[in-house]
Formats: C-alpha cells, structure tokens, sequence
C-alpha cells in the first residue's frame, strides 16, 4: 500500500493521459487512477540524427505528445488539465531506434533482427503540470523521466516471425512485438521493469510523483532508502517543507530525465511551488500513529455512488441538455430536466468532480468524453447501455449477499418485486423493453467492433455469420475493414424485425443480411467464419456444448474458424471487469485465454488464439483443422 497515497494524490484532479496505448490505459486504470485519454495529435516525426542517444528521442516525443494536447485542451472551451501524461516507448538495436512497423514486411524485418539478440526498450514519460493564469494564458512545469529495460529474444524461426507476423500483433508495437501478448513466446529474458516493455514504467511513474507532490527536506532525505518509491508518511510531518521543497528541486539531469518550465505566456514564473500535505502535523498526529485508508477501500466505499451519479445524470439527459445549449447554469439546467434546484447543483458538481462535466464561473459543461459517449443520440453513444445497466444490472447487485448465498442469478426476484409496479400493457412494455435493450447492445458493440474485427487478420474468410449478432454494428465494421468479405447477422426473429432502425443510410445490403433464427434450434447458415459475441458466457454447459458441437460440426477443416467476443480473463484471474460481471450469476461463466482454449480445442478447434484489446470486449479466434 505504499505506492496508492501517490496515485491518490491525483485524485480530484483533471488527468488526461496523452496517449492511444491501451496498454498504458490499462496500466493506470490497474492502480486505480482517474483519467480521460486524450490522443495526441503530435506526429512521431522528429529527426532522429539531432539526439545523442535514443532516450533522448523517446523523452522529447513524450514531451511533445504531452503538450500538445495540454495547448490543444486549453485552447478548446478553455477545459485546461491539471496534468497530462505522455509517453512514448522505443526498441533500439545497436543504436538503431525501433518504432512501430509500417506493414507486415516491416515487422518481419524488425523480428528478425531482434532474433536472437539483446535489445533495450526505452519509455521516455513526460508529466505536464498546467496552470491556467488570470489572463487565461497556460504555465507548464514539464517533468519528464526514462526508464530502460533490457530484453533478450530467443533464436527464431522464420516460420515462426511470420506466424506472430500474421496474428496481426506486431503491427501496433514498438520493435513490431507485445511481450505482453504471444510476443512474450519469443522472450527469453527481461532485466528490468517488464511494465516499461508493456508500454509505461509505472514504478518510475510513481517515485516521480513522488518527487513533485512530496519533495523531501534535508532532514527526511537520509531516511529514504535507496530507490524506494517515497510514501506519504515520510515526507508529511515536516516543519520547514514548503520553505525546503522551493530549493529542492530537482536539477535538470539529462541522463535521467528532467524538470522543465514551459512558460507558454511568454513570462517569468519565480517557482511554482508545491505544498505538501502538513494536515498530520497540524493536527499533531505522531507520524508513527499515522495509519493511511488505503485509496482502494477509499474508492469502493465511493465507488456505488459514483456510478449511480453517472446512471441519475444519463437518465436524467443532463448530458443530452447541455450539448444542446453548451453552457448552462445549474438554474437553467435545473428547470430543463424538471429536478429541484439543490439537487441539480448537488449532481452537476459530483459530475464535475468525476470528471464527466466542466465547471468554470458556474456555468457547466459537457467534457469531450459526454459529448461523445454519453448524450443519448451521439454515433458512439452508451447512454442505452448506461440506462441498461442501471435498470437491469443494479437491482441485480443490490441482491448480491442473497446471490452469493444461494449462487443463483436474482434475475427472477427483481422481477416479482417489481412486476405490481408493471402497468402497462406487457406487450407494449416488452416491444419497448426489446427496442432499448437492442438500442443498449448497439451502442456497446458499436464502440468495440472495431477492435473484435482487427484484433486478428480475418481477410481470408469471404463469408461471415454472426450468431446473436443483433443490429449489425460487428457486420459494418467486418464488411468496412475486409472488402471480400459478406457476413450475416443470424438472430431471433423478434430481433431482426428491429434491426431497420439500427442500420445506416446507405448500406451495402449484397454484402450484410438479416437472417431470422435460434442458432440453438435451427439449422446454422454456411460460412466460413461463425461469431459468437457475448453469448458464450451466458450459457449453461449444456447449451453451450450443444452450440459448439453445431457449429463444428458445420465448420470445415483447415478452412473454418470460430471468433469470439468476449471479456478475456487472466490466467490469475485477477481482471476485475469479468469478475465483477461473472458475480451477476448468470448461468455461465467467464473463462481465461487457456480456458477457452482448452474448452474449444474439445469442439476440433486445434488452434486457439486470444488477444486483449484494451476496450469492452477481448477476441478469441478458434480454427478447425
Ligand atoms: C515493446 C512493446 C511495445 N508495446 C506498445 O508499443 C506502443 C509503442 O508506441 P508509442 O508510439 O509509444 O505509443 P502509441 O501506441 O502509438 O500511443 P500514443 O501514446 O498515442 O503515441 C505502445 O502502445 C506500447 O504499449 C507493447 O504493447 N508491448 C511491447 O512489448
């Protein structure tokens, strides 16, 4: 628990981590921070021939990853970050720097040298404090650090690189491999932090948080040990630390990274200095008895309330209101969504504080991540799914304690509390109930289809069949990316008298079809790849023996595969989305890479591949041979 008071020292403030890595997402979401993603926009072009060493090359495209979306942020509706995080990770080779490879070719080129070698794995960060002046102008204290790791990759084949090469892996990866993923296959050895590898040196993250929000004084710095991550109690109880932490900043280093001020506006800064947290020694707390809630059990206590906020504020379409009109009062918001002027107040600012709406002169507004995913009619939103959440999984979770004695879904028990409340005619109720669950798994998929579809090379398979495939959103995507390929979207008819609604202007229909079916009772449509998204963890053994056999049965060998889209757990099973969901106690369950792999190779699936996409759902891709 010595690295969470760091982290928590975020908390509260806007962090946007300046970088499309999943990986780093996942990474910092691990350790319980809170942040948007940003993307940057910095193209990763600079001369390579002007820096000394590799490093340098990776310190400053963090940097300039970093600032440009801090300028781009402030310049935009003034919603400046309190931080960015940027980062960029490098392969060098006998001084060769290794970015992402362009194609295919590339990778195999990048592998190849890599075989049977040492190489190093450079992350450069860069931590943008921004402070937005009176005068709206940006001030911008840049830290930055590297870390190195050292990988050795055992003698490769070249039958081998090309089968990493195809499974698509590389092609989003420095040096062209995830040590993470299958890359870690052609690894023999690591020295150093493997999380650098993987795309960001959190322990280096934290000492250097650290540094900036806990300076030491003199008298604190001989009780650091060496290269141990500095902890809350030991730099808290200081009297003379404000005055310290002005002269104890860190000096630029260059060989370990820096601290640098950016003064955007042009003007002189004395020194922006951080002021620790003196409240244990104000309060006269001996630093012995100082005993810290760990920022974990802080943040579930919270964490119920948190989403509530989110599902009150979607249905309540306060995100809806304010993308119409912008900027609004909580006076103006109030009265557009009928709610009581204290309570609206109360909600605005929790959902400021969760980041989900700004906040500056009273007036609110939606973030970039509202805008996009969470008002009702935007292309990519959730709102649906949120709603779904909160009318369907909610009551579900409040009858966790009875769930877990009994090891039953409550599903039923929701139902009867509160099928009095049910009025309406249940016909009506069920078109409506079947729309905005259709409405809620469009939303969803639409956000992760792109993922699912180019997490493996599928363009060999001409034809597709998505089995509960629903609205299609998977079959738009799939026809968009591989331009051979013809895909029918297979589900009950119920559904597929809806899925009109969901499709898009002008479509293809010669290349996506509707078809109306139970893929448990009827006959499969031929094709050569089946999809299964979501369904396998939903049945019982038996229907889902049933299915798998049905669908081997109509693969073909060496030519047919199966692809699911599910949430793929870690061998450890430690990934707490699937375990949290796997608590809801469905009649199935939620299984590991190995554990799909062993379940589909019963089905003549021989070959059984996983990868996890950063994003809702992770794909396996099964072939028959
Ligand atoms: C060696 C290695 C690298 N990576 C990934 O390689 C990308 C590097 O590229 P980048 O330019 O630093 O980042 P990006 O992905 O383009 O994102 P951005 O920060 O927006 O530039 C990052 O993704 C890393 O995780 C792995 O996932 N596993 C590995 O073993």
């Amino acid at each position: 628990m010595l690295l969470n008071p760091v982290i928590s020292k975020l908390a509260g403030k806007r962090v946007v981590l300046a970088s499309a890595s999943p990986r780093r997402q996942d990474i910092l979401t691990n350790v319980g921070l809170r942040f948007e993603v940003v993307p940057s926009w910095f193209k990763e072009t600079l001369d390579k021939s002007v820096f000394a060493a590799p490093y340098e090359y990776a310190l400053e495209t963090a940097k300039q990853k970093a600032l440009e979306v801090a300028r781009r942020m402030h310049m935009k509706h003034l919603k400046t970050p309190d931080i960015v995080i940027g980062a960029d990770t490098i392969v060098t080779l006998e001084e060769a720097i290794l970015e992402k490879p362009v194609d295919k070719q590339d990778a195999y080129n990048m592998l190849s040298r890599l075989s049977g070698k040492e190489h190093s794995v450079f992350t450069g960060v860069s931590i943008v404090l921004c402070n937005r002046q009176k005068d709206n102008q940006l001030e911008m204290d840049v830290f930055d650090f590297y870390e190195e790791t050292k990988v050795k990759f055992a003698d490769l084949s070249e039958d081998l690189l090309w089968e990493y090469v195809h499974s698509g892996e590389p092609m989003d990866k420095a040096g062209g491999y995830g040590i993470q993923s299958l890359g870690g296959m052609l690894v023999e050895s690591v020295h150093g932090d493997f999380l650098n590898v993987v795309g960001f040196p959190l322990n280096h993250f934290c000492k250097k948080l650290a540094e900036i929000y806990y300076p030491p004084s003199k008298q604190t710095i001989n009780r650091i040990k060496h290269d141990s991550i500095p902890y809350v109690e030991t730099f808290e109880n200081l009297s003379d630390v404000e005055k310290d932490c002005c002269v104890k900043r860190e000096a630029p280093d260059v060989k370990k990274g820096s601290q640098e001020k950016c003064n955007y506006a042009l003007r002189n800064k004395s020194s922006n200095v951080t002021v620790p947290d003196t409240a244990a020694l104000q309060n006269g707390i001996p630093e012995t008895n100082h005993l810290q809630l760990p920022a974990n059990i802080i943040h579930l206590l919270d964490g119920f309330k948190a989403s509530k906020t989110l599902f009150a504020a979607c249905k309540l379409k306060v995100f809806d209101e304010l993308k119409e009109k912008r900027d609004l009062k909580a006076e103006d918001i109030s009265e557009k969504i009928n709610a009581s002027l204290r309570g609206t107040e109360k909600l605005l600012d929790a959902c400021v504080a969760l980041g989900l709406l700004e906040k500056t002169h009273q007036v609110y507004s939606n973030t970039e991540a509202a805008n996009t995913f969470l008002v009702s009619d935007g292309e990519f939103s959730i709102h649906e799914y949120i709603m779904h959440t909160n009318d369907n999984l909610w009551p579900l979770f409040t009858n966790l304690e009875l769930a877990v004695k009994e090891g039953t879904c409550q599903k039923q028990r929701v139902i009867e509390k509160h099928s009095h409340s049910l009025v309406q005619d249940t016909h009506l109720c069920n078109q409506d109930k079947k729309k905005s669950f259709m409405t809620a798994m469009h939303g969803m998929m639409k956000i992760t289809a792109k993922d699912i579809a180019t997490a493996f090379d599928l363009s060999e398979y001409s034809s597709a069949c998505d089995l509960g495939g629903c609205t299609g959103s998977l079959a738009h995507d799939l026809v968009q990316i591989y331009t051979n390929m013809k895909v029918n979207v297979f589900d009950l008819p119920g559904v597929i008298e809806n899925v009109c609604h969901f499709q898009p202007e002008h479509f293809d229909t010669s290349r996506i079809t509707f078809t109306s079916g139970n893929f448990l009772e009827d006959q499969l449509p031929e094709a050569d790849l089946y999809i299964l998204s979501r369904v396998v963890h939903d049945l019982p053994d038996e229907k889902l023996d049933h299915l798998l056999q049905k669908i081997s049965n109509a693969c073909y060998p060496g030519k047919s595969a199966l692809l699911l889209a599910e949430i793929v757990l870690d061998e450890e099973k430690r990934e707490p989305r699937a375990l949290l969901q796997s608590l809801s106690m469905s009649e199935g369950k939620q299984r590991s890479g190995s554990e799909y792999r062993s379940l589909l190779q019963n089905y003549g699936f021989t070959s059984v591949v996983f990868r996890k996409t950063g994003n809702l759902l992770d794909a396996v891709l099964a072939v028959k041979s």
